[in-house]
Protein backbone atom coordinates (compact mmCIF):
# COMPACT_ATOMS: atom_id res chain seq x y z
CA UNK A 1 0.00 0.00 0.00
CA UNK A 2 1.69 3.33 -1.08
CA UNK A 3 1.68 6.31 1.62
CA UNK A 4 -0.61 9.09 1.50
CA UNK A 5 0.74 12.30 -0.44
CA UNK A 6 0.92 14.95 2.21
CA UNK A 7 0.12 18.80 1.04
CA UNK A 8 1.37 21.89 2.79
CA UNK A 9 -0.46 25.11 2.37
CA UNK A 10 0.57 28.54 3.28
CA UNK A 11 -1.61 31.78 2.47
CA UNK A 12 -1.14 35.27 3.54
CA UNK A 13 1.67 34.08 5.72
CA UNK A 14 4.00 36.96 7.36
CA UNK A 15 7.11 36.12 9.36
CA UNK A 16 9.85 37.94 11.19
CA UNK A 17 11.21 39.37 14.31
CA UNK A 18 10.32 41.98 16.65
CA UNK A 19 9.71 44.89 14.90
CA UNK A 20 11.31 44.13 11.50
CA UNK A 21 9.00 42.01 8.97
CA UNK A 22 11.22 39.39 7.26
CA UNK A 23 8.03 38.35 5.02
CA UNK A 24 4.68 39.69 4.65
CA UNK A 25 1.78 38.09 3.22
CA UNK A 26 3.21 35.38 1.01
CA UNK A 27 0.69 32.63 -0.32
CA UNK A 28 1.84 29.49 -1.28
CA UNK A 29 -0.05 27.42 -4.35
CA UNK A 30 -0.09 23.96 -2.89
CA UNK A 31 2.92 22.22 -2.00
CA UNK A 32 2.56 18.46 -2.64
CA UNK A 33 4.46 15.78 -0.88
CA UNK A 34 6.46 12.92 -2.50
CA UNK A 35 8.66 15.02 -4.56
CA UNK A 36 11.40 17.45 -3.74
CA UNK A 37 10.82 21.47 -3.74
CA UNK A 38 13.91 23.70 -3.29
CA UNK A 39 13.36 27.45 -1.99
CA UNK A 40 16.39 29.15 -3.19
CA UNK A 41 17.17 32.81 -3.45
CA UNK A 42 20.16 35.97 -2.13
CA UNK A 43 21.78 36.15 1.24
CA UNK A 44 19.26 37.43 3.26
CA UNK A 45 15.96 37.05 1.06
CA UNK A 46 14.19 35.50 4.24
CA UNK A 47 14.41 31.92 3.37
CA UNK A 48 15.64 30.89 6.70
CA UNK A 49 13.03 32.97 8.90
CA UNK A 50 10.26 31.88 6.51
CA UNK A 51 11.37 28.00 7.08
CA UNK A 52 11.34 28.68 10.75
CA UNK A 53 8.29 30.24 10.93
CA UNK A 54 7.04 27.25 8.93
CA UNK A 55 8.47 24.76 11.77
CA UNK A 56 6.67 26.68 14.40
CA UNK A 57 9.95 27.92 16.06
CA UNK A 58 9.10 32.10 15.35
CA UNK A 59 5.69 33.63 15.64
CA UNK A 60 3.87 33.91 12.39
CA UNK A 61 0.82 35.42 11.78
CA UNK A 62 -1.38 34.03 8.32
CA UNK A 63 -2.61 30.66 7.49
CA UNK A 64 -0.41 26.98 7.28
CA UNK A 65 -2.25 23.62 6.61
CA UNK A 66 -0.41 20.31 6.48
CA UNK A 67 -3.57 17.91 5.00
CA UNK A 68 -5.97 20.71 5.49
CA UNK A 69 -5.49 21.17 8.71
CA UNK A 70 -4.12 24.45 10.15
CA UNK A 71 -1.46 24.61 12.45
CA UNK A 72 -1.34 27.56 14.32
CA UNK A 73 -2.71 26.99 17.72
CA UNK A 74 -1.56 23.74 17.96
CA UNK A 75 1.03 22.66 21.24
CA UNK A 76 4.45 22.91 20.14
CA UNK A 77 4.87 19.20 20.45
CA UNK A 78 1.45 18.37 18.45
CA UNK A 79 3.16 20.85 15.63
CA UNK A 80 6.47 18.88 15.91
CA UNK A 81 4.92 15.59 15.02
CA UNK A 82 3.21 17.33 11.84
CA UNK A 83 6.65 19.72 10.82
CA UNK A 84 10.53 18.98 11.40
CA UNK A 85 13.14 21.49 10.50
CA UNK A 86 16.77 20.65 10.00
CA UNK A 87 18.48 24.39 10.62
CA UNK A 88 21.55 25.43 8.86
CA UNK A 89 23.68 25.30 12.66
CA UNK A 90 25.43 22.03 13.03
CA UNK A 91 24.40 20.38 16.22
CA UNK A 92 26.04 21.50 19.66
CA UNK A 93 29.21 19.90 20.41
CA UNK A 94 27.88 17.66 23.40
CA UNK A 95 28.87 14.89 24.38
CA UNK A 96 26.66 12.12 22.96
CA UNK A 97 27.26 9.73 20.13
CA UNK A 98 25.72 10.50 16.56
CA UNK A 99 23.30 6.95 17.54
CA UNK A 100 22.61 8.82 20.89
CA UNK A 101 21.82 11.70 19.19
CA UNK A 102 19.26 10.45 16.48
CA UNK A 103 17.33 8.52 19.06
CA UNK A 104 16.82 11.86 21.50
CA UNK A 105 15.53 13.21 18.49
CA UNK A 106 13.17 10.51 18.12
CA UNK A 107 12.46 10.57 21.92
CA UNK A 108 11.56 13.93 21.96
CA UNK A 109 8.54 13.27 19.27
CA UNK A 110 7.82 9.60 19.50
CA UNK A 111 5.39 8.48 16.97
CA UNK A 112 2.35 7.05 18.21
CA UNK A 113 2.20 3.56 19.01
CA UNK A 114 6.29 2.63 18.16
CA UNK A 115 8.03 0.77 21.59
CA UNK A 116 11.45 1.54 22.69
CA UNK A 117 12.84 -1.12 20.28
CA UNK A 118 11.40 0.51 17.36
CA UNK A 119 13.00 3.34 18.07
CA UNK A 120 15.87 1.88 18.27
CA UNK A 121 15.89 0.09 15.25
CA UNK A 122 14.92 3.10 13.16
CA UNK A 123 17.70 5.53 14.33
CA UNK A 124 19.92 2.46 13.05
CA UNK A 125 18.30 2.65 9.78
CA UNK A 126 18.36 6.01 9.15
CA UNK A 127 21.65 5.90 9.78
CA UNK A 128 22.85 2.71 7.00
CA UNK A 129 20.19 4.29 5.05
CA UNK A 130 22.37 8.24 4.54
CA UNK A 131 25.65 5.32 4.58
CA UNK A 132 27.11 6.58 7.94
CA UNK A 133 26.21 3.83 10.19
CA UNK A 134 30.09 3.44 10.85
CA UNK A 135 29.68 6.62 12.65
CA UNK A 136 26.67 5.56 14.92
CA UNK A 137 29.36 5.50 18.14
CA UNK A 138 31.23 8.47 16.99
CA UNK A 139 30.82 11.04 19.29
CA UNK A 140 29.05 14.24 17.69
CA UNK A 141 32.28 16.17 19.16
CA UNK A 142 35.04 14.50 17.31
CA UNK A 143 33.07 14.06 13.71
CA UNK A 144 34.15 16.54 10.77
CA UNK A 145 31.51 19.46 9.66
CA UNK A 146 30.23 17.39 6.78
CA UNK A 147 29.88 14.34 9.33
CA UNK A 148 28.23 16.35 11.62
CA UNK A 149 25.61 17.86 8.80
CA UNK A 150 24.63 14.44 8.10
CA UNK A 151 24.32 13.38 11.74
CA UNK A 152 21.70 16.43 12.02
CA UNK A 153 19.62 15.15 8.84
CA UNK A 154 19.61 11.98 10.33
CA UNK A 155 17.53 13.50 13.39
CA UNK A 156 15.60 15.04 10.69
CA UNK A 157 14.82 12.33 8.82
CA UNK A 158 14.68 9.83 11.50
CA UNK A 159 11.43 11.57 12.67
CA UNK A 160 9.31 10.81 9.81
CA UNK A 161 7.54 14.25 9.49
CA UNK A 162 4.63 14.99 7.39
CA UNK A 163 6.29 17.88 6.45
CA UNK A 164 10.82 18.12 6.09
CA UNK A 165 12.02 21.29 6.10
CA UNK A 166 16.16 21.49 5.33
CA UNK A 167 18.31 24.61 5.90
CA UNK A 168 21.04 24.37 3.33
CA UNK A 169 21.28 20.70 4.39
CA UNK A 170 24.22 20.03 1.88
CA UNK A 171 26.25 23.26 2.19
CA UNK A 172 29.49 21.22 4.30
CA UNK A 173 29.14 17.66 1.73
CA UNK A 174 31.83 16.53 -0.58
CA UNK A 175 30.53 15.92 -3.94
CA UNK A 176 29.58 12.44 -3.48
CA UNK A 177 27.97 13.02 -0.68
CA UNK A 178 25.74 15.65 -1.89
CA UNK A 179 24.57 13.18 -4.18
CA UNK A 180 23.65 10.47 -2.01
CA UNK A 181 22.01 12.86 0.67
CA UNK A 182 19.83 14.40 -2.54
CA UNK A 183 19.27 10.46 -3.52
CA UNK A 184 17.94 9.29 -0.03
CA UNK A 185 15.75 12.25 0.53
CA UNK A 186 14.15 11.92 -2.62
CA UNK A 187 13.52 8.04 -1.94
CA UNK A 188 12.15 9.21 1.15
CA UNK A 189 9.64 11.46 0.01
CA UNK A 190 8.54 9.43 -2.60
CA UNK A 191 7.84 7.07 0.04
CA UNK A 192 6.75 8.69 2.69
CA UNK A 193 4.70 11.11 0.40
CA UNK A 194 6.69 13.71 2.69
CA UNK A 195 6.57 17.31 1.91
CA UNK A 196 10.14 18.27 1.55
CA UNK A 197 11.66 21.61 1.09
CA UNK A 198 15.37 22.27 0.41
CA UNK A 199 17.01 25.92 1.05
CA UNK A 200 19.68 25.27 -1.46
CA UNK A 201 22.46 27.92 -2.92
CA UNK A 202 23.24 25.39 -5.24
CA UNK A 203 20.92 26.42 -8.35
CA UNK A 204 22.43 23.71 -9.91
CA UNK A 205 21.63 21.05 -7.36
CA UNK A 206 18.12 22.46 -7.36
CA UNK A 207 17.27 22.11 -10.61
CA UNK A 208 18.63 18.46 -10.84
CA UNK A 209 16.88 16.85 -8.28
CA UNK A 210 13.57 19.14 -7.63
CA UNK A 211 10.48 19.36 -9.44
CA UNK A 212 9.63 22.21 -8.03
CA UNK A 213 11.66 25.50 -7.42
CA UNK A 214 10.67 28.91 -5.51
CA UNK A 215 12.87 31.75 -5.66
CA UNK A 216 12.61 34.26 -2.69
CA UNK A 217 13.47 37.46 -3.20
CA UNK A 218 13.11 40.04 -0.66
CA UNK A 219 10.77 38.03 1.39
CA UNK A 220 8.43 38.02 -1.98
CA UNK A 221 7.81 34.83 -4.51
CA UNK A 222 9.87 36.04 -7.51
CA UNK A 223 9.30 32.70 -9.68
CA UNK A 224 7.89 29.72 -8.70
CA UNK A 225 7.46 26.71 -11.08
CA UNK A 226 9.12 23.69 -12.58
CA UNK A 227 13.24 23.96 -12.47
CA UNK A 228 12.70 25.32 -16.36
CA UNK A 229 9.91 28.04 -15.75
CA UNK A 230 11.63 29.13 -12.58
CA UNK A 231 15.32 29.35 -13.32
CA UNK A 232 15.85 31.53 -16.16
CA UNK A 233 18.18 34.51 -17.40
CA UNK A 234 15.79 36.97 -16.35
CA UNK A 235 15.46 35.64 -12.70
CA UNK A 236 19.48 35.30 -12.55
CA UNK A 237 19.45 39.10 -13.74
CA UNK A 238 16.37 40.21 -11.61
CA UNK A 239 16.89 38.40 -8.53
CA UNK A 240 20.79 37.63 -7.73
CA UNK A 241 22.27 40.85 -10.18
CA UNK A 242 24.26 38.45 -12.36
CA UNK A 243 24.33 36.84 -16.10
CA UNK A 244 23.56 33.49 -16.70
CA UNK A 245 23.26 31.73 -19.48
CA UNK A 246 20.54 28.61 -19.04
CA UNK A 247 20.71 25.34 -21.27
CA UNK A 248 20.08 21.71 -21.31
CA UNK A 249 22.52 18.93 -21.32
CA UNK A 250 22.03 15.72 -23.45
CA UNK A 251 20.69 14.11 -20.54
CA UNK A 252 17.43 16.98 -20.46
CA UNK A 253 19.39 18.31 -17.14
CA UNK A 254 19.01 22.27 -16.52
CA UNK A 255 22.80 23.68 -17.07
CA UNK A 256 23.53 27.15 -15.50
CA UNK A 257 26.51 29.20 -17.20
CA UNK A 258 27.30 32.35 -14.99
CA UNK A 259 29.00 34.51 -17.13
CA UNK A 260 29.29 37.53 -15.06
CA UNK A 261 27.94 40.31 -12.55
CA UNK A 262 25.60 42.48 -14.24
N1 LIG B 1 17.19 36.85 14.93
C1 LIG B 1 17.01 37.85 14.07
N2 LIG B 1 16.58 39.06 14.48
C2 LIG B 1 16.39 40.08 13.61
N3 LIG B 1 16.60 39.99 12.27
C3 LIG B 1 17.03 38.80 11.81
C4 LIG B 1 17.26 37.67 12.67
N4 LIG B 1 17.68 36.62 11.90
C5 LIG B 1 17.71 37.08 10.63
N5 LIG B 1 17.33 38.39 10.57
C6 LIG B 1 17.22 39.21 9.38
O1 LIG B 1 16.19 38.67 8.56
C7 LIG B 1 16.55 38.82 7.18
C8 LIG B 1 16.40 37.46 6.50
O2 LIG B 1 17.35 36.57 7.05
P1 LIG B 1 17.34 35.02 6.71
O3 LIG B 1 18.35 34.38 7.58
O4 LIG B 1 15.95 34.54 6.76
O5 LIG B 1 17.82 35.06 5.19
P2 LIG B 1 18.29 33.87 4.25
O6 LIG B 1 17.56 34.05 2.96
O7 LIG B 1 18.15 32.56 4.93
O8 LIG B 1 19.80 34.23 4.05
P3 LIG B 1 21.14 33.36 3.80
O9 LIG B 1 21.04 32.82 2.39
O10 LIG B 1 22.20 34.40 3.91
O11 LIG B 1 21.23 32.28 4.84
C9 LIG B 1 17.97 39.37 7.13
O12 LIG B 1 17.92 40.74 6.82
C10 LIG B 1 18.48 39.15 8.53
O13 LIG B 1 19.36 40.20 8.92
Amino acid sequence: MSAPVHRLSVADYSVGYPGRHVVSGLSLPLVRGGALTALVGPNAAGKTTLLRGLAGLIRSQGSIEVDGRELHGLSASAYARHVTYMPQALPQRVALSVYEAVLSALHATPPEGTSKADLRRRAFETLERLGIGDLALAPLDRLSGGQRQLASLAQAIARQPSVLLLDEPTSALDLRYQLKVMSVVRDLARERGMVTIFVLHDIALAARWCERVIVLSNGRVAADGTPAEAITPAMFAEVYGVEARVERCSHGHVQIMVDGLL
